[in-house]
């Protein structure tokens, strides 16, 4: 369970990013964190695993104070929480695998560590995330050679060979066409129900949220203006989280409405 607690954001710069945010969210939800660009949802994400240290308020992961951790403990506690970019973060002049391999490095002994040597064990572990995510016959390809789709689910395959409780996706499909994109997010839905991995995803695609996410966080200047399931969601309160800029909006609810 994560919970915010009167949670602050306030960067080095004065500017405020999150301010009084508070929220549960269980295991195994599905939650799409949406609002205008420089709301606050990269933030509000990115507080979970530490990535920025919040500046007041309490934030916890399964009742440990997220703020309290240090060094080696920082390092544990990361590794129960994938991460999700829209640039993907592969290296891209080498294969699929061994961008998955990766993922073990950090619990390695040293000398394998210099050695690149992965057990069997590991090896097969990597194969079935890659599997999970339906690209395995793409292991011994590079990844310079896929595209935009199939280099995401490297990425979440990845992740999910670390063992994950929690997947946070920053912006996962902004770089991806419409088709590539719902593919990609089929398969966060399919982790997300089939391993009870809760995904807390940062989307700009709102019909694409209303259509994927269990429930919906709005953000707008910091503030937690919505919160509720997905089914709750109306013309208005888009307009609450987006500032009463409806164009865009009432076309893309229009056309989620199409899909129910
Ligand atoms: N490292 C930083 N230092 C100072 N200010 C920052 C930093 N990162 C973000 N901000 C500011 O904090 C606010 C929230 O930014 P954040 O990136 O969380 O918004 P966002 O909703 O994710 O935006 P976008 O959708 O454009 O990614 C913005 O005003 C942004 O300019």
């Amino acid at each position: 369970m994560i919970e915010f607690i009167g949670v602050e954001k306030t960067y080095a710069n004065g500017t405020i990013a999150l301010q009084n945010i508070n929220l549960t969210i269980d295991q195994g939800e599905f939650v799409a964190v949406i609002g205008l660009s420089g709301a606050g949802k990269s933030t509000l994400i990115r507080c979970i695993n530490r990535m920025h240290d919040i500046t007041g308020g309490q934030l916890n992961v399964d009742e440990v104070d997220v703020a309290k951790l240090k060094g080696k403990q920082i390092r544990r506690f990361r590794r129960r929480i994938g991460m999700i970019f829209q640039s993907f973060n592969l290296v891209t002049r080498t294969t699929v695998m061994k961008n998955v391999l990766v993922s073990f490095v950090p619990d390695l002994p040293l000398w394998r560590r210099w050695t690149g040597i992965f057990t069997k064990a590991h090896k097969i572990k990597a194969l079935e995330a890659l599997d999970k995510v339906g690209i395995l016959d793409k292991a011994f390809i590079r990844v310079d050679q896929l595209s935009g789709g199939q280099q995401q689910r490297v990425a979440l395959a990845r992740t999910l060979a670390q063992n994950p409780d929690i997947i946070l996706a920053d912006e996962p499909i902004a770089s991806l066409d419409p088709v590539t994109s719902r593919m990609v997010m089929d398969d966060f839905k399919k982790i997300n129900k089939e391993m009870n991995i809760s995904v807390i995803m940062n989307i700009h695609h709102v019909e694409i949220a209303l259509e994927y996410a269990d429930r919906i966080i709005g953000i707008r200047k910091g503030e937690v203006v919505f919160d509720g399931p997905t089914n709750k969601v109306t013309k208005d309160i888009l307009g609450e989280i987006y500032g009463g800029n409806f164009d865009e909006i009432q076309s893309s609810f229009e056309e989620n409405s199409a899909h129910v």
